[in-house]
């Protein structure tokens, strides 16, 4: 029993850069012998994720995939089937709000709104989970995690329709690991407390969430990608195969603090 991913294969999904919470996934699940399968969004990020991946020791492969576009997910799922075959694991860092979605009040969210928060950042982890069943791609002892926030189990200022998208994203990971545990698959979340990245950017606020956190947490900081990488290699390893429906918070301990 150990850490060591040698001879896996690993899916990572919505790296966009070199501070993504996808990336230091990356690196560490490829520290540990994995190989990635990198999945982007957005023609403009393939050559980022294709250098990125350049940049690992391991063997990688890089796929555009359309989260929102069934078919392209079909597709994508069987072309990474012919490619590398079974998979062990798969990392989902994929959400999306319209910004103006992100600030002011939660009352006034348009359907329109909402729909993408949910599609995009709750809806994706299920369509992905379905096309890797469909496919028969995943390895008996395969392992699914999803990247959660705090503000999808309580009201956290501006974080608004994504704090319901995570709690619909929750809800799905307690339901996909009821279905896919009599497969051996395993589906669990981290929830990392708030991480500068591109995406958090996009947020109103951002950056007195983070300050208050650093001098509430028990741990009196902030929290890194490496840090949230080394719970998934966990989360992907034999390690944590008695967990599935599970949350890790990776925050410092901020979310036991009222
Ligand atoms: C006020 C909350 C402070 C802590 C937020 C921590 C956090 C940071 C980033 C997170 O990931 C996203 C991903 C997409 C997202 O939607 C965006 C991002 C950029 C532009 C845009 O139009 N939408 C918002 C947050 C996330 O779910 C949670």
């Amino acid at each position: 029993m150990s850490l060591s991913l040698e001879g896996r294969t690993y899916v990572v999904m919505g790296v966009a850069n070199k501070r993504s919470i996808a990336w230091g996934i990356s690196r560490s699940l490829a520290n540990a012998g994995a190989k990635i399968v990198f999945t982007y969004a957005g023609e403009r990020l393939g050559k980022n994720v294709r250098e990125l991946a350049d940049t690992l020791e391991t063997e990688t492969f890089v796929y555009p995939c359309d989260i929102t576009n069934d078919e392209e997910i079909d597709a994508t799922f069987r072309q990474i089937k012919e490619e590398v075959g079974t998979i062990h694991g798969l990392a989902h860092c994929i959400a999306f709000a319209k910004t103006e979605d992100l600030e002011g009040t939660f009352v006034e969210t348009s359907r329109e709104g909402f729909k993408i928060a949910h599609d995009i950042s709750a809806y994706s982890l299920t369509a992905v989970a379905n096309a890797v069943q469909k496919n028969e791609m995943m390895a008996e002892n395969g392992s699914i995690m999803t990247m959660t926030y705090l503000g999808g189990e309580r009201v956290v200022k501006n974080y608004n329709v994504m704090g319901v998208a995570k709690a619909a994203l929750d809800a799905s990971v307690r339901y996909l690991a009821n279905d896919l545990g009599q497969h051996g698959i395993r589906v669990n979340a981290i929830s990392a407390g708030p991480i500068r990245t591109l995406s958090a950017k996009g947020i109103s606020g951002f950056s007195s969430s983070l300050k208050e956190m650093e001098e509430k947490a028990p741990l009196r900081r902030g929290v890194t990608t490496e840090e949230v990488g080394n719970t998934a290699l966990f989360l992907m390893s034999d390690l944590s195969k008695g967990m599935t429906g599970e949350t890790l918070h990776v925050d410092g301990g901020y979310h036991i603090i009222g």
